[in-house]
C-alpha cells in the first residue's frame, strides 16, 4: 500500500474535518501520544528518556506520550519551552502530575530523547536560547525520537530551518508529510514509522510503493511484452546500459539504432542501421538521450515519431524550449542540472517544481536526486523511498532510462511506468553489495521484479 503525503494544511483540515465530524481533540492527542509511546518503546525500550515539548500540539503529544511511558516503566523527565499554549495540549500537560524543567543551559542530559517540540506548526527557525540546549541534548542522547518531524524541518519543503541534528527514528502521525522525503530533511528523519490515528488520508501524493507489474499473458510473443527502441549517440555506452536494462526490465525485445557496432551489449539486443527501423508500429517506448551527446537532430528526429518516448540525459538539453513537447507523450527524467536548464527558475518546493514542469509540458517527470519525484499533469506526485546513497555513480540514471522505457513497453501508463521504474531501481540498488557499479543494478533488476 503506498503511504499519503499530505502537507500541513491538509493535516489541518483533516484533523479539521475529523472534529466536525464528532471526533474529541483531546482523544485524538491521545492515540498520537500513545502511537508514539508504543513506537518508542518498541525502538529503544524503557529507558531513561527526556521528553523535550513545545507549546503546540506536538509538545501536547509529548505529554501524553511521556505519561505513557511511565506507565511502561520508564525514567521520565520533561522540559518545556514554555506552558503551553494549544488547548489539547494544555489538557495533556494537566494529566502529566510530575514537575516540568525548562530547557536551558542546565537541563541534564539523558539516554533518550524524545523530540516533541515543533511538528508541522513551524513556521520560523527555532531561536537559539532554545535551539542551543536541544542541540547539546540531542548529541548527548544515545537515541532521538522525533514526534511527526524532528523539530527545525519545514514540512512542506524539507527544508531544515534549524539544525538540531538527526533523528534515529520518527513517528509519523497519521500520514507522511513532504519533509519525510524531500532533502536534506529526509536524510534528518532516520527510520520513518507511520502511525494511524484513525484519521481518513487520502491524497494525490504518496510513497511510491512496489508496483503491480503486469502479468505475462501465457499465449503471448515477444513483442506483447514490449519492445523499447532505442537512439545511439556519441557515446554508446551509455544507451548500451540503458538498452541491457530495459531488456532485464522484461521488454519483450529491446533495439538500438546505431551506425556501427556497440561492444558490450547482449546478443539478445538488436543492434541496427536501418532508420526505417523507426516507423515499427511495435515500438512500445522510444528511448532516447543517454550518451546522445551533441547530435540534436536525433532528439528531432524522436520528436517525429507518435510513439510514446522516454527522454533523458542529453536529449533534455537539447529540448530547448518545454512547448516543444506538447501533444507528446513523453516521461522526462532530469536530475537537478537538467530540470533548470529546462525550466530555469520555478518557484516553490521540490513538489510544487516538479508538479509545474509536468503541467507546463503535459509528460511525465520524473525529478532525480537522493528526493526522486514522479509527476503528473493532472496533479498526481509520487515521492521515491530512501535509496542507497550510492546510486549517485556513472550509468545508474542510464539503467533508470531503460528501466522506465521497459515499463511504458509493456503497456503501463506513463505516470505508473515511471513510479515502477523509480521503485526497481531503488531497490535494485539495495540488493546490490556496496560499492556497485551500474551495471550491478541490472545484474540486480530479477532479484527484485
Ligand atoms: N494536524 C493533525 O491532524 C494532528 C496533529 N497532531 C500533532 O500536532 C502537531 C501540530 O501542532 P501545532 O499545529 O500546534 O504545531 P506545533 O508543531 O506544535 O508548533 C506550533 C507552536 O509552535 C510555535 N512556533 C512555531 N514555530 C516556532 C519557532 N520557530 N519558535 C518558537 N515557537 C514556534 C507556535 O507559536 P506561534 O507561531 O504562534 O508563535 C505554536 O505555539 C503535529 O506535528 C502533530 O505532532 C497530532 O496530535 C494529532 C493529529
Ligand atoms: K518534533
Amino acid at each position: 500500500m503506498a503511504r499519503p503525503i499530505l502537507t500541513a494544511t491538509e493535516m489541518r483540515r483533516l484533523e479539521q474535518h475529523a472534529f466536525e465530524a464528532g471526533t474529541d481533540e483531546y482523544a485524538l492527542m491521545e492515540r498520537a501520544g500513545a502511537a508514539l509511546a508504543e513506537a518508542t518503546l518498541r525502538f529503544a525500550g524503557a529507558r531513561e528518556t527526556l521528553v523535550l515539548v513545545g507549546k503546540g500540539n506536538n509538545g501536547g503529544d509529548g505529554y501524553v506520550a511521556a505519561r505513557l511511558l511511565v506507565e511502561a516503566g520508564a525514567s521520565v523527565r520533561i522540559a518545556a519551552v514554555g506552558e503551553p499554549t494549544a488547548d489539547s495540549a494544555k489538557l495533556a500537560a494537566k494529566d502529566w502530575s510530575r514537575p516540568v524543567e525548562a530547557i536551558d543551559e542546565n537541563t541534564a542530559p539523558a539516554d533518550l530523547v524524545l523530540d516533541c517540540l515543533f511538528g508541522t506548526g513551524l513556521t520560523r527557525p527555532i531561536d537559539e536560547d532554545i535551539a542551543e540546549p536541544a542541540r547539546r541534548l540531542f548529541t548527548a542522547a544515545r537515541r532521538v525520537v522525533a514526534c511527526d518531524l524532528p523539530s527545525g524541518i519545514e514540512s512542506d519543503t524539507g527544508a531544515i530551518l534549524t539544525d538540531l541534528g538527526p533523528a534515529d527514528l520518527t513517528v509519523t502521525m497519521g500520514a507522511l508529510k513532504p519533509a519525510h522525503r524531500l532533502s536534506p530533511a529526509m536524510q534528518a528523519c532516520g527510520r520513518v514509522a507511520s502511525a494511524a490515528i484513525g484519521l481518513e488520508t487520502q491524497s494525490d501524493w504518496f510513497e511510491i510503493a512496489e508496483p503491480d507489474l503486469p502479468a505475462l499473458d501465457a499465449q503471448g510473443h515477444k513483442f506483447d511484452r514490449g519492445m523499447v527502441h532505442c537512439l545511439s549517440g556519441a557515446m554508446p555506452g551509455a544507451i548500451a546500459l540503458s538498452a541491457h536494462a530495459a531488456a532485464r526490465a522484461g521488454a519483450g525485445y529491446v533495439r538500438v539504432s546505431t551506425s556501427r557496432m556497440i561492444d558490450g551489449l547482449p546478443s539478445s539486443v538488436v543492434q541496427t542501421e536501418d532508420a526505417g527501423a523507426l516507423d515499427d508500429e511495435r515500438i512500445g517506448c522510444l528511448l532516447v538521450g543517454p550518451g546522445m551527446g551533441d547530435i540534436p537532430p536525433l532528439l528531432t528526429v524522436a520528436l517525429t515519431k507518435t510513439h510514446p518516448l522516454v527522454l533523458d540525459a542529453d536529449a533534455l538539453r537539447h529540448v530547448g524550449e518545454p512547448d516543444r513537447l506538447a501533444g507528446h507523450d513523453a516521461i522526462l527524467t532530469p536530475h537537478e542540472g537538467e530540470f533548470r536548464a529546462l525550466f530555469g527558475d520555478l518557484v516553490g518546493s521540490k513538489a510544487d517544481r516538479a508538479l509545474l514542469a509536468a503541467q507546463q509540458t503535459q509528460c511525465v517527470i520524473v525529478y532525480k536526486g537522493p528526493d526522486t519525484l514522479v509527476a503528473a499533469p493532472d496533479g498526481r506526485l509520487g515521492f521515491a523511498p530512501p535509496a542507497p546513497a550510492a546510486l549517485a555513480t556513472a550509468g545508474a540514471g542510464d539503467v533508470l532510462s531503460g528501466i522506465i522505457a521497459a515499463m511504458r513497453a509493456r503497456g503501463m501508463e506513463p505516470f505508473e511506468a515511471a513510479c515502477a521504474g523509480v521503485w526497481l531501481h531503488g531497490r535494485a540498488a539495495e540488493a546490490c553489495d556496496i560499492p556497485f557499479i551500474a551495471d550491478d543494478l541490472i545484474a540486480a533488476l530479477p532479484d527484485v521484479m
